[in-house]
């Protein structure tokens, strides 16, 4: 299981995941053209060539992989390539294809020219990803009629259609799918200037009065994904509403994020309450996974999945062969001071490195 297949903890206000409310308001919030996409510059120039040279052209331009974490614009930039090209999309999804007749019905009432999303399409079934293999290459599919020896494949024409797939797990993609794709953008995580950019553009859009300090701490806290910095505009502007006059400043997304458990780093109670327990309880560590689990009261999936992927990336945590440990930054950011041994000339880190040693 990955934390984005199903998060064990998808209410939490900084999970990269979707819910419902940003099901409902993403549209609204979603850039139109390439020009309006804020960031992931490499990408958008790349992409820009791509289409601009197939407009020229006058052809349907290569098939596109969009890879990356949740939430980071790859269902936008799809939407976007479409528009720009100003042909119709069409979106599924791997899971919504189980069978290869699902995808042969999508692929027979496609229009030329037309855009077909595929989100999640390392969720797609073998057969169907067989079927997409030839559909790519060829724009041609064989539907196979009846079953064992009686059975026939009727080669089926398909016009020029680009396919535009999204993933999560690029890793998890057959090298065959892979490789059928013209080009392949990799989305990385937005730097804390272009969420708040982001902020301020959906600010506008939602007609949220916000300073710039007071977006760069929404953005601050957004951990470089901009469904979240949306998330946390929303939460911040039901704040300033109820108990302000509306207006967004710094101090009032302070506070507001405050009051929902979300730190100036991004962390939420989740992961302080499991670097919490490893500095407290564990002097830093190493500890194992699943005593460190016991000690904040959840599983030891939801530790390591939900909070320790952000944690790490962050580096205020590190896994080692002996355990979890916490590195000088988190007894920073918590306001800790390590113990005398982990500041001395043996620290917890070297502890980790020296596994002959005895653990201290
Ligand atoms: N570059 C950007 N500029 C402005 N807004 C953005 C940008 N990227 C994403 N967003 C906003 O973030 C939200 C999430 O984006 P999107 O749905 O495209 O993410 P995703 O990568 O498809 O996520 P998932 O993997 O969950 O499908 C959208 O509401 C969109 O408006
Ligand atoms: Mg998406």
């Amino acid at each position: 299981m990955s934390p984005y297949d199903s998060d064990p903890a998808a209410d939490r206000l900084v999970t990269a995941a979707a819910d419902g409310e940003d099901q409902a308001v993403e549209a609204a919030l979603r850039p139109k053209q390439l020009d309006e996409f804020i960031g992931q510059e490499r990408v958008r120039e790349q992409l820009s060539l791509v289409l601009q040279a197939a407009r020229r052209r006058g052809t349907a331009p290569d098939h596109v992989l969009l890879s990356g974490p949740p939430g980071l614009g790859k269902t936008t930039l799809s939407m976007i390539i479409a528009a720009e090209l100003g042909a119709p999309i069409r979106i599924t999804s791997g899971p919504a294809i189980q069978h290869a007749g699902d995808l042969a019905a999508i692929l027979s009432s496609l229009t030329e020219g037309e855009v077909l999303f595929l989100d999640e399409i390392h969720r797609m079934s073998r057969p169907a990803e067989e079927m997409l293999y030839m559909a790519m290459e060829d724009f041609r599919v064989d539907v196979i009629v009846g079953k064992g020896p009686g059975a026939t494949a009727i080669p089926l024409e398909l016009p020029p259609f680009t396919l535009v797939g999204a993933t999560t797990r690029a890793g998890l993609l057959p090298p065959p799918l892979r490789d059928r794709f013209g080009f392949t953008g990799h989305m990385e995580f937005y730097a804390p200037a272009e969420l708040q950019r982001v902020v301020h553009r959906s600010a506008a859009l939602l007609d949220v009065e916000i300073d710039p300090a007071g977006a760069a701490e929404i953005a601050g806290r957004s951990r470089g994904t901009p469904r979240i910095a949306n998330r946390l505009l929303r939460r911040v502007r039901d704040y300033a509403q109820v108990r302000h006059d509306g207006q967004v400043t710094r101090e009032i997304a302070a506070q507001a994020l405050q009051v929902y458990e979300v730190d100036a780093r991004g962390l939420d109670r989740l992961d302080r309450a499991v670097l919490d327990a490893l500095l407290r309880l564990f002097g830093g560590g190493p500890v194992g996974l699943s005593t460190l689990a016991v000690a904040v009261g959840e599983e030891s999936e939801t530790v390591e999945e939900v909070a320790e992927p952000f944690l790490v990336r962050e580096g205020l945590l590190a896994r080692t062969p002996r355990g979890r440990i916490a590195t000088a930054a988190a007894w920073q950011h918590l306001g800790l001071t390590p113990p005398v041994q982990a500041a001395g000339p043996r620290t917890s880190t070297q502890s980790a490195l020296f596994p002959d040693d005895p653990v201290v």
